[in-house]
């Protein structure tokens, strides 16, 4: 009965997410997609210089890439960056700072889309984090069934830094890797873990000294699934999952007013406003000095 009703709903998913998939392919490769012919484990590079920073077009690009692994058979996904700074910093800040409100809308559904084809993906799913992975990076890579990141990167989710509440089902995330009082009192400081306290506190589950490292301790991970059957395999991992997929599918125009007035409310477009400032400035500060 439940396996059914999981089915059904993942295919309840599925028209949302492809139908978005086809509407807006990216004209350049926003993602970069290999699978490996002697493993048959995929890997996903996340491609938007400067900083991985989602907007519509990649999220459509990542979904687009997660159905295409899905649908080819792939043994696993391993998600990581083309860039070795950041993994990926998070949402588009573009999107969110006075924005347009129909663009907005679209933004956030797809925003949602990409976490639940992420945290649903029916292939196991590892994070190779060869950058830092603030906020949404961090959301993309607790999505992820394994975790293994490089040294002096930070990660985490850090939204009341900038004046924001996460969203019930990106604490849930959180909450899928991290034992409730740490998750409770990291979401609530706004707190970016080191490689080393993340590791320490199983945000991540490994350190690896290269991302050649990070790709190989991510393939061991998947090949630790090697004995189980795939559908089995998959159909266990929503039955767990499904909790918290569930709170975000049942209420997702709840989700979508809830976003709206929030990120359209005078505290957090200021503190929206004065952090990306900040951010601008850091960097023509770095731009001036090289
Ligand atoms: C409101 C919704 C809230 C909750 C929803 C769910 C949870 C998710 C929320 C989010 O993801 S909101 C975004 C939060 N992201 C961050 O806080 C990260 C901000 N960026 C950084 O900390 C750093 O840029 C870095 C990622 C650590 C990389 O540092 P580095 O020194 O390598 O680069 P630099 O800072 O100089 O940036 C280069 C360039 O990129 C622009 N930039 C950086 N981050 C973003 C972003 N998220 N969106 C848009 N643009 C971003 C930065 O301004 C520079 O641009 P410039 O050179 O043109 O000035």
């Amino acid at each position: 009965m439940l396996r059914s009703k999981i089915l059904n709903r993942i295919r309840l998913l599925k028209p949302v997410i492809d139908r978005r998939c086809m509407s807006s392919a990216s004209k350049t490769p926003l993602t970069l997609l290999e699978v490996d012919d002697k493993s048959g484990i995929a890997t996903l590079s996340l491609n938007r210089p400067p900083v991985n920073s989602l907007n519509i077009d990649l999220m459509n690009s990542i979904i687009e890439s997660i159905t295409e692994i899905e649908g080819n058979k792939s043994r696993g996904l391993i998600l990581t960056s083309a860039n070795d700074r950041v993994f990926c910093a998070g949402l588009d800040l573009n999107e969110l700072h006075k924005p347009n409100q129909e663009r907005l809308k679209e933004f956030w559904a797809v925003f949602q889309d990409v976490w639940l084809a992420l945290h649903l993906c029916s292939v196991p799913t590892a994070a190779a984090i060869n950058g830092h992975a603030p906020a949404g990076g961090c959301l993309l890579a607790t999505a992820c069934e394994y975790r293994v990141m490089l040294p002096q990167m930070t990660i985490g989710l850090n939204e009341t830094q900038f004046g924001y509440m996460a969203p019930k089902w990106v604490m849930l995330s959180y909450l899928s890797v991290l034992p409730r009082r740490l998750a409770e009192r990291a979401l609530t400081q706004g707190k970016l873990f080191t490689t080393a306290e993340a590791l320490d506190v199983g945000l991540v589950d490994e350190i690896a000294a290269s991302k050649e490292e990070a790709l190989a301790k991510c393939s061991t991970f998947i090949d630790s699934f090697s004995k189980a059957n795939p559908l089995a395999r998959s159909l266990t991992k929503k039955q767990i999952r499904e909790p918290d997929v569930q709170k975000l599918i049942a209420d997702r125009a709840g989700d979508l007013k809830e976003c709206l007035e929030y990120i359209n409310s005078p505290l957090l477009q200021d503190g929206l406003g004065a952090y990306f400032e900040a951010l601008k400035q850091k960097s023509r500060s770095k731009a001036g000095k090289s």
